[in-house]
């Protein structure tokens, strides 16, 4: 396999997950959004994060959007189970939602416990303007787009958690109030089923239309954006204007 050049990576991810092939969906989707990943990873969040220099507010009004855009994931990754043309994709895109609501909400659990967060502080808390969009861009994506361009707009939260993981995870500090988050990104477990995501995206790709095609990379950076505005608007502890 053709190794493309270390040059068209990032500095942050020149050994990323997926193995690069040339021509296939991800490799194109990666190298277009490199700008948009970078600014990412070096985003206030992330790098006060990394330092573990990241004020409580700020992280507690992370966890409790994160807490309301999962079950919206885990949503949008159940409809993409049932768009799945094959059983295996059935099987891959159900487990990801209960994996999204059961073990996503139990890392939750311990930080709403650590920090002080009640069930009834998360319930009554709104979904923020940052999340709402990310949530509502998912679901519409989910019930009204072909499969494959459903796929590409979930996969963003996948690889661009596993890469920030690992980045964070090579350089965070010691005795880091977050290192239960970091090391959940970090881990191989995650990373197998973001190789696996990343697989089934690139398949659908392969026999996809030249419009879909093109809608899925419209799809995959809109979800990047969204991404950003998701620890954006955490850091900015962003509130409805009115
Ligand atoms: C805004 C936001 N984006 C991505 C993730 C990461 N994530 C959420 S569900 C899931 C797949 C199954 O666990 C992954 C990777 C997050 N937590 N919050």
């Amino acid at each position: 396999m053709t190794q493309i050049p270390d040059i068209a990576r990032s500095p942050a991810a020149t050994d990323p997950l997926s193995p690069m092939k040339p021509g296939a969906f991800s490799t194109k989707a990666w190298q277009d959004n490199l700008t948009l990943y970078e600014t990412i990873r070096t985003m206030p969040f992330n790098e006060e994060l990394a330092a573990g220099t990241l004020s409580k507010a700020r992280f507690t009004q992370y966890i409790v959007q994160d807490a309301h855009y999962l079950i919206g994931f885990g949503r949008a990754l159940a409809i993409a189970a049932a768009k799945a043309p094959h059983p295996d994709q059935i099987v891959q895109f159900s487990k990801g939602a209960e994996v999204a609501i059961v073990v996503e909400r139990s890392l939750h659990g311990s930080f709403f416990d650590d920090f002080g967060i009640t069930q009834d502080m998360f319930e009554t808390t709104p979904v923020s303007p940052g999340c709402s969009h990310y949530v509502s861009y998912l679901l519409a994506t989910a019930w009204s787009e072909p499969y494959e361009v459903v796929l590409a707009a979930l996969l963003p939260c996948f690889w661009i958690y596993a890469e920030i993981g690992r980045d964070i995870h090579a350089r965070a500090s010691e005795n880091n109030p977050y290192q239960a988050w970091i090391d959940t990104y970090a881990g191989e477990e995650f990373h197998d089923a973001v190789r696996a995501m990343i697989a089934t995206t690139d398949a659908a790709a392969a026999a996809a239309s030249a419009n879909n095609l093109a809608r899925m990379h419209f799809s995959y950076r809109r979800a990047t954006q969204l991404e950003y505005m998701f620890w954006d608007s955490a850091y900015r502890l962003e509130d409805w204007p009115v």
